[in-house]
């Protein structure tokens, strides 16, 4: 960890190794990751970020032909189609395989990007430059890519691990607060499944102090991307999950996303990732809780932690039967049987395979109490 000002480098070791990057201005770094072998550079971007991506845009044309690939804003960008229109751009700009694909943009941006990449040519190297808060701790680290399909979230895709990441806490001066926000929910989430400081620094900061040039924001920053690193360096294909006792390996980052996908599937992504997190994650503390495996405190200093800074903790717009069927198609299910990430304490997660209908149904319950 770092003090405040400066740059944090935090390493991802594993069979291809990367660093992630924090700190303010580090963006100007990203021509150096980029190797010299690299004679073209596609940049894929959001429309609306186009602007803000000026001086990137600008720094990779220097030296490089610069393929600009303009993607959808948000979660849109996220299809199939969306994918094959920047495949497309690539054969016509005559991508190889020493050529590099670098994206811009939210965690909705660097999964497409980050697919795409990973598709083409069957992999080509991909950089990230995060510019939400959530995919600064979350989407850019860790390889997971892809894209929703008619089913649900983040159905195809694969791992591709970037070649680097790029935090520049400066880039969260324009994002808008409620997409701040939602990047805590996954912070908080991170607090829960391990790292208890990152819950306490939670609940002693007034959230309006969590601003992009706040020390209080940076340290979550680096926190959650400590944990997140710490859990794929441990399994890197989320292959190590079992049922009962021991610690799920990778899946326990999907912490509140079962149900949490389920809503944003509900709601065509009306719904924030991250606040769809922060109702999953209340939601499934209360199945823990239920199913005798979470203490009263721990389940409701869930609702506390993200109310606290201003996520939701309730939701009541689709019927139980409906959530009930998004989350069979969860990546986590296994045949029938729908197996959600739990925690017995804090810092303690583990999987539970099979809950009770029932109940299932008092937490959803409960949830639509909460809304
Ligand atoms: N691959 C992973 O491990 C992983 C992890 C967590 C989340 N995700 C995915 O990430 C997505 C959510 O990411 P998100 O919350 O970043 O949402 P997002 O990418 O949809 O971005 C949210 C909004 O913020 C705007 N924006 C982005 N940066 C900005 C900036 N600096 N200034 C002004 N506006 C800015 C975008 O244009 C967009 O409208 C979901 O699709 C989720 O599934 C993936
Ligand atoms: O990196 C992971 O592993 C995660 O689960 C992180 C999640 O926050 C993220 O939303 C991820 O995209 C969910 O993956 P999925 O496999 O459930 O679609
Ligand atoms: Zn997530």
């Amino acid at each position: 960890m770092s003090a405040p000002t400066g740059e944090t480098t935090l390493h991802v070791a594993g069979p291809t190794p990367y660093d992630v990057v924090i700190g303010h201005g580090v963006a100007d770094r990203l021509t150096g990751l980029l190797g010299d072998g690299a004679a073209r550079v596609a940049l894929v971007v959001p429309e609306t970020l186009r602007e803000l991506a000026a001086p990137v845009r600008e720094a990779l044309a220097a030296d490089r032909r610069l393929t600009e690939l303009v993607v959808p804003d948000g979660e849109a960008a996220k299809t199939v189609a969306t994918a094959a229109t920047c495949w497309d751009a690539l054969g016509e700009a005559g991508f190889t395989r020493s050529d590099v694909v670098v994206t811009f943009g939210g965690g909705a941006t660097t999964d497409l990007g980050g697919w795409v990449a990973a598709g083409w040519l069957r992999g080509v190297p991909v950089v990230h430059v995060p510019t939400t808060l959530l995919a600064m701790v979350d989407a850019a680290v860790g390889g997971k890519t892809g894209v929703n399909t008619a089913a649900g979230k983040n159905l195809v895709g694969a791992f591709h691990e970037p070649a680097g990441v790029l935090c520049d806490l400066s880039l969260l001066a324009t994002l808008p607060r409620a997409d701040l926000v939602a990047g805590l929910g996954e912070v908080v989430k991170c607090g829960f499944i391990a790292d208890p400081r990152i819950l306490e620094l939670v609940e002693s900061t007034d959230p309006a102090a969590l601003t992009a040039d706040s020390p209080e924001l940076r340290e979550l920053v680096e926190r959650s991307v400590q944990v997140k690193i710490d859990v794929v360096v441990g399994d890197l294909r989320e292959t190590a999950g079992t049922a009962g006792e021991g610690h799920p390996g990778r899946e326990a980052l999907n912490y509140g996303h079962t149900m949490g996908h389920a809503i944003e599937r509900a709601e065509r992504y009306g719904v924030r990732h991250g606040e769809a997190v922060a109702i999953g994650s209340v939601f499934v503390a209360e199945l823990a809780r239920r199913a005798g495996v979470l203490d009263d405190m721990t389940a409701d200093r869930h609702a506390t932690a993200f109310g606290r800074v201003g996520l939701p903790t309730g939701y009541a717009g689709a019927p139980y039967d409906d959530l009930r069927a998004a989350m069979a198609v969860d990546k986590k299910s296994r045949g029938d049987q729908l197996r959600f990430v739990v925690l017995h304490g804090v810092g303690d997660p583990r999987v539970l395979a099979g809950p009770s209908e029932e109940h299932l149904r008092a937490a959803y319950d409960a949830m639509v109490a909460r809304a």
